[in-house]
């Protein structure tokens, strides 16, 4: 199984757990010799004295002490490495999203992500922690006890073994179509997890659309799968499991009567007979528990699968030689992208120079935010190119990519921490001051300082406690902080109100010169300074050129700029209450 390859950083760890559950199996066998010694005493021709059989059982005593304290320090030693191994594992998984596309993140929902990084990983606790300890104390018990036998006597070993055939046909019963059932059961508790977290996420849309009953039809639905799931398995294997762990551990079941049958017989001493039976008693339980492992990892090799299935997945070619742009001009060359099958960029070419502010404009869904998504790697562009300075950003490396690029996407997210640490995450170095210094120039500060905790406000879960148009701003906020030589901004729609558009167009005009800045807009008066506008159309560029240059030549931007324009005049009228 490739998870133990992940065990490998802290194998020490886990050395010491093998060595010390090991000697604890030894330790162990000493009392059933022990029990034998006094048996022995009895029936043989020695003087038993009481301080010979208070000897003997201190030593018991001791034996079954140092056993159980050697067990519990693997057990330690393994949690250890465990959870050393799990912490690992969620680092390199996390490591992992960072070098996916986000093509590839999104095709899970995040219930699906949850479902990998917290429960299954913490499955794998079970395998690391116990199976090394356990499982090790669970074959060689048996191991040694059955060497032991064989050596005191082969027919009592055979006997004792005589259960086994018998377990094994219910064990195999019991495993019958397991395969398909646990895949079964994987995918209704996935979707029970996707489910629960859209639940909870589309809370507010299903409360306004009062889809109450139909959202929550569709969450019991699939906890009451996922029960049945469980439940199907559990009644198909129940009868053979109680069968199987009822008769595997009852060794003495041969083992009494013939040893009975060849002491009488004169073939078996009445020592050897008694010591069988013993180490045949002691044999049963570590059997049965080696089976319960069996199937463990039967299930937990499924669900390393799937944490193995999101380690292979795609990630974001880099490649071995690298080089760095002179310059931070833009250009896209010939470009044609697909998210699926559909090209929703056809043939795109523009430049985008230093220095200067172009604006993409068109219909909702012409492409505008995919262009700027491509451009910052979220998806690798197989058509065409996109260069910074002339150098293919494949061939930039990823990290230096993001720094030179600052994206503000529609899409705000604001952690769940303290405006001031939202805003430093463009600088993490950032002191105090210059994260208020950005927060002035975005047009922020003002309404920042009227929150209790100012700087320090918490901007709740996703920034839930933040206005829309105060998340927009402090996102630019964080855009200015990081200083990158390349903006992006993809305006929403959403927030445009006149009073935060004048906000947002400060916030822009103090991003200082020598920058490339590329703004998606809506409202096309933000952009009418723009050095060149680009008219989207369908995936394709319809026009190109300054806002006056558009307005003669270009139909689609002349009549986009007719829209805006009664827009506006009726947002004043409706501010004037001429219209009610
Ligand atoms: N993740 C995605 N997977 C598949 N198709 C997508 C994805 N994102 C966008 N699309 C599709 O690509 C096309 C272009 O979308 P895009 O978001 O670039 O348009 P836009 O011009 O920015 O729209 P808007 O002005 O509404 O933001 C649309 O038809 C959209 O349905």
């Amino acid at each position: 199984m490739k998870i133990f390859s992940y065990a490998k950083d802290y194998k020490n760890k886990t050395y010491i757990s093998v060595v010390l559950s090991t000697i604890s199996v030894f330790v162990g066998i000493i009392p059933y010799y022990l029990v034998y010694k006094i048996i022995m005493a009895f029936v043989g021709d020695t003087h038993v004295t009481i301080n010979y059989i208070l000897m003997i059982s201190g030593f018991i005593l001791i034996s079954l002490l140092l056993k159980s304290l050697l067990f519990f320090m693997a057990m330690a030693a393994s949690h250890d490495a465990a959870y050393d191994t799990l912490m690992g594992m969620r680092k390199k998984l996390a490591d992992k999203m960072i070098k996916m596309p986000m093509g590839e993140i999104n095709k899970k929902s995040s219930g699906n992500f949850k479902n990998i990084f917290v429960d299954l990983i913490e499955e794998m606790e079970l395998i690391l922690a116990h199976m090394i300890p356990e499982g090790i104390s669970n074959l060689v018990v048996p191991l040694v006890v059955l060497v032991y036998l064989f050596i005191l006597d082969w027919r009592m070993a055979l006997l004792s073994l005589g259960t086994i055939p018998l377990g094994m046909v219910m064990y195999k019963l019991m495993l019958r179509g397991a395969g398909e059932k646990i895949k079964q059961y994987f995918k209704a508790s996935n979707e029970m997890n996707s489910n629960i977290i859209e639940y909870i996420g589309g809370m507010e849309v299903i409360k306004i659309f009062n889809q109450t009953t139909t959202s929550f039809e569709k969450y019991t639905n699939s906890v009451k799968n996922y029960k049945k799931f469980t439940l199907d398995w559990y009644k198909q294997s129940w009868i053979y499991m109680t069968g199987f762990f009822t008769i595997v551990p009852c060794t003495m079941l041969f083992v009494a009567p013939f040893g009975a049958l060849f002491y009488t017989k004169g073939t078996l001493s009445l020592g050897t007979y008694v010591l069988c039976m013993l180490l045949s008693i002691g044999l049963g339980a570590p059997l049965t528990r080696l089976a319960e492992f069996v199937e463990f990892t039967h299930m937990l090799t499924e669900k390393s699968k799937i944490i193995e299935d999101l380690f292979d997945s795609k990630e974001i070619v880099e490649k071995d030689m690298y080089k760095i742009p002179e310059n931070y001009d833009i250009s896209f060359n010939n470009v044609t992208f697909a998210y699926d099958k559909q090209d929703v960029l056809k043939g795109v070419s523009f430049k985008a120079k230093e220095n200067t502010v172009t604006a993409l404009v068109g219909e909702s869904g012409s492409g505008k935010s995919t262009l700027a998504k491509i451009l910052v790697r979220f998806w690798d562009v197989e058509k065409g190119g996109i260069r910074i300075g002339d150098v293919n950003i494949k061939d930039i490396p990823f990290e230096k990519l993001m720094d030179y690029i600052s994206y503000v996407s529609q899409d705000i997210y604001l952690f769940n921490t303290s405006i001031m640490e939202n805003i430093r995450m463009g600088k993490p170095n950032a002191t105090d001051e210059e994260v208020i210094q950005v927060a002035k120039l975005a047009q922020c500060h003002d309404f920042i300082i009227e929150f209790g905790d100012k700087y320090h406000t918490s901007v709740g879960d996703t920034g839930n406690k933040l206005s829309g148009g105060q998340k927009q701003r402090i996102s630019i906020a964080r855009a200015l902080l990081k200083d990158a030589p390349i903006i992006i901004l993809d305006e929403a729609t959403a927030f445009t109100d006149p009073e935060n558009e004048d906000k947002i167009q400060e916030a822009l005009n103090s991003l200082t010169g020598g920058k490339t800045i590329i703004v998606i807009a809506h409202r096309l008066s933000t952009i009418t300074d723009a050095n060149n506008i680009i008219v989207m159309d369908k995936g394709k560029i319809s026009a190109q050129g300054t806002h006056d240059k558009l307005l003669k030549k270009s139909k689609i931007y002349s009549s986009m700029w007719e829209a805006h324009t009664k827009a506006m005049d009726w947002d004043i009228k409706v501010k004037e209450n001429k219209i009610s």
